[in-house]
C-alpha cells in the first residue's frame, strides 16, 4: 500500500464512485471504456477522470480506453476492499440494526461479527445472524475476533467513553454515526457519517435555487 499514501484525500474520496460505475459497466458486459464515455456517464469532466486515474500509473491506453475489470480490481485493491474487514456495531437500536440488516457490506468484505448494547431487552437477540451482546464483553470479543472496525450508533453522550474503550482494546477504525467529534490517537482513523449534515447541504442548495428563481421573477416584473 506504499504508493497509495501519496494519493490525495480528494482522489481517494472519489474512488468509491468510480468503483460503483465500473461495477455497473461490468454488469452490462462492457469491457473497456474511454475517459469521454465515462465522463458522460458520471457527469464529471474527462480531464478530471484522466487526472484521477493517472494517480495509479495510468490504467488507460491511448485509443483503447480503460480496461473496466482491471480498473475495478485495482480500485478495490487501493481501497482495501479486496480483503476482509471484521466489524462490530456498538448500539443495537434503530440505526445499528438497520446497518446489520444491510447485506451489501459483506459483499464489499465488511463482515459484521457482533453487535453490542447495554439494554438487557436487546441482549441475546439475533439480527440477520448477528447476535446482540452485552457491552461488558466488548474487549474480549474484539481480541478473539480480530475486529478492526467499530460502527458507533449510540447516543453522542456515550460516544467518547466507548471510543476510548475501543481504542484501548485495539480498534483502529471507527465509523462514527454519533453526532459528536471523537478525540482519538493518530493511529486510529475516524470516518464521520452524518446524514443530517448531508440534508442541510441539500437544504442549502434547494433554498438557493428557490431564491434565484424568485429573484429572476422579481426582475421580470420590475
Ligand atoms: N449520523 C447519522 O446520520 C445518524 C442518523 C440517525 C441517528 N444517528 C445517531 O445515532 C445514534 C443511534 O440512533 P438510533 O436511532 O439507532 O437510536 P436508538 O435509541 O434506537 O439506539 C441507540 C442504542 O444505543 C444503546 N446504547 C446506549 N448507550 C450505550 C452504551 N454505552 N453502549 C452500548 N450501547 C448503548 C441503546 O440501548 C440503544 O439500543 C444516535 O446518537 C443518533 O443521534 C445518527
Amino acid at each position: 500500500m506504499t504508493e497509495e499514501r501519496q494519493i490525495s484525500k480528494a482522489v481517494i474520496s472519489r474512488l468509491p464512485r468510480y468503483y460503483r460505475y465500473l461495477g455497473e459497466l461490468m454488469e452490462e458486459g462492457i469491457e473497456r471504456i474511454s475517459s469521454n464515455e465515462l465522463s458522460a456517464r458520471m457527469k464529471v469532466t474527462a480531464s478530471q477522470i484522466r487526472q484521477d486515474l493517472n494517480n495509479f500509473g495510468g490504467f488507460g491506453q491511448q485509443g483503447y480506453g480503460y480496461n473496466v475489470k482491471y480498473l475495478y480490481t485495482e480500485i478495490a485493491r487501493i481501497l482495501g476492499i479486496d480483503r476482509q474487514h471484521n466489524l462490530i456495531i456498538i448500539g443495537a437500536g434503530n440505526l445499528g440494526q438497520a446497518i446489520a440488516n444491510y447485506t451489501n457490506f459483506e459483499k464489499r468484505g465488511f463482515m459484521i461479527k457482533g453487535m453490542f448494547d447495554i439494554n438487557p431487552r436487546l441482549i441475546g437477540l439475533v439480527v440477520r445472524g448477528v447476535e446482540i451482546r452485552s457491552i461488558d464483553n466488548l474487549e474480549q470479543f474484539i481480541v478473539d475476533n480480530e475486529v478492526q472496525i467499530a460502527a458507533l450508533t449510540i447516543p453522542k453522550s456515550k460516544a467518547p467513553e466507548i471510543a476510548d474503550r475501543l481504542v484501548r482494546a485495539g480498534i483502529k477504525a471507527i465509523w462514527n454515526f454519533a453526532h459528536t467529534d471523537l478525540n482519538v490517537p493518530d493511529d486510529v482513523v475516524v470516518e464521520n457519517v452524518h446524514l443530517s449534515e448531508s440534508l442541510m447541504r441539500l437544504s442549502y442548495r434547494v433554498c438557493s435555487m428557490q431564491d434565484e428563481r424568485e429573484r429572476k421573477e422579481r426582475e421580470k416584473t420590475v
